[in-house]
């Protein structure tokens, strides 16, 4: 695969905690790659390191061949001979300076002469939609127009390589939406390469070409949105993917078409497709969204049918959201407005006996998370 950034072993300490613990990655050339994680599992960390504005504790960091940072043979190259645009969470803008001269400063201080800032300056207030307010001091925009002004700027000096680091995060959901499809759209156009940090998996799955999921400083998985969405390594990543139901238990049956595991304290046995982790009593997990789970049996492929036991249940309009009990395992279910119109005008409510149907398809076999290493400070 050519790479034009690539990370090999990178590790950061602050004090005796790894921050970032041995990270390897590969982005590919005009690659929208996302990093998506919990808050201090070493995104901010990593993407800093890139920047060069952090020094890495080991590890190799290179851009198109060129090394950016190893600190084992004393290369650091500072952040500004790094050809890098960096967009924040707090827009960073200089308060006492107007929209243009906000973006065209990088430019000035690089000495690009001064009909050319004009110009770059102008391009890139327009591909935001602000070129109109080029003359207005940046503080009096609007959140979401300074965040605009940002992108701008990060944009103006040509980067080869664009950073993000959480710059939806101060902007309400309707803008987020608006300017996700922007920073992708400006992407694809200066045909960039782009590493961008995010706690938010929707935001993640709409931006990127590829998603690295992290935890405590490394990576659980790397893929596409889908596959990330749809193939769960394991329990951590679909938590994260918004998998409701997590089920640990073994392997009971080993069958040609798949195997069955059984729940842990439960008699609860779930189909699940493909080849087993290893024989009947192999300890695994389960995972299947609680939108999976129907009330009809499906008519194109194998079932289990679950005697349930209506728990709790939550009416949101275009669905109905029930916790139930199956064979005493809580289980969350989520019956949409389709479903919902089979059922008659009365909705299930607690107490209530339902059969429901989990289909083997929709049932992803898990990995156990790998343990993290014990810190070890030198
Ligand atoms: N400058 C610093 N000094 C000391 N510890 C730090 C520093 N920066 C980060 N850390 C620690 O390193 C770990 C990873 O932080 P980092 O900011 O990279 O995580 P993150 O995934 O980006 O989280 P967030 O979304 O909250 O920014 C955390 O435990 C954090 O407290």
């Amino acid at each position: 695969m050519s790479a034009d950034l690539v990370i090999e072993g990178l590790v950061k300490w602050f004090g005796d905690t790894a921050a970032v613990d041995g990270i390897d990655l590969r982005v590919r050339p005009g690659e929208f790659l996302t990093l998506l994680g919990p808050s201090g599992c070493g995104k901010t960390t990593t993407l800093r390191c890139v920047a060069g504005l952090e020094l890495p504790s080991a590890g190799e960091i290179s851009f198109r061949g060129r090394v950016f940072a190893a600190p084992g043979r004393a290369v650091f190259v500072p952040p500004d001979k790094r050809r890098i645009g960096m967009v924040f969470q707090s827009y960073a803008l200089w308060p006492h300076m107007t929209v243009r001269a906000n973006v065209g400063y990088p430019l000035k201080m690089a000495k690009v002469p001064r009909a050319e800032i004009r110009d770059r300056v102008h391009e890139m207030l327009g591909r935001v939609g602000l070129a109109e307010r080029a003359d207005e001091m940046a503080v009096s925009l609007s959140g979401g127009q300074q965040q605009r002004v940002a992108l701008a700027r990060a944009m103006a000096s040509r980067p080869e390589l664009l950073l993000f680091d959480e710059p939806l995060s101060n902007l309400d959901a309707k803008l987020r939406y608006q300017l996700r499809d922007e920073i992708r759209s400006l992407h694809d156009q200066l045909g960039t390469t782009s590493v961008y940090v995010t706690h938010d998996q929707e935001e993640a799955m709409a931006l990127s070409d590829r998603i690295v999921v992290m935890n405590a400083g490394r990576i659980e998985q790397v893929g596409p949105p889908r596959e990330l969405y749809s193939q769960p390594r394991n329990a951590f990543v679909a938590d994260f993917m918004g998998y409701q139901n997590i089920l640990p238990g073994v392997v009971a049956e080993v069958r040609g078409d798949g195997h069955l595991v059984r729940v842990d304290g439960s008699t609860l046995t779930v189909a699940v497709p493909g080849v087993p982790p290893g024989p009947a009593g192999t300890a695994t997990s389960v995972a299947f969204r609680a939108s999976a789970v129907r009330l009809d049996p499906p008519a194109d492929g194998p079932a289990a049918a679950l005697a349930a036991r209506v728990l709790r249940s939550t009416y949101l309009g275009r669905s109905l959201n029930l916790l139930v009990e199956v064979a005493g395992v809580r289980l969350r279910t989520q019956l949409d407005e389709e479903a919902l119109g089979r059922v008659g005008p009365e909705l299930p409510g607690p107490g209530d006996e339902l059969t429901v149907h989990l289909p083997a398809r929709a049932v992803v076999p898990l990995a156990p998370v790998a343990e993290a290493a014990p810190a070890a400070v030198g």
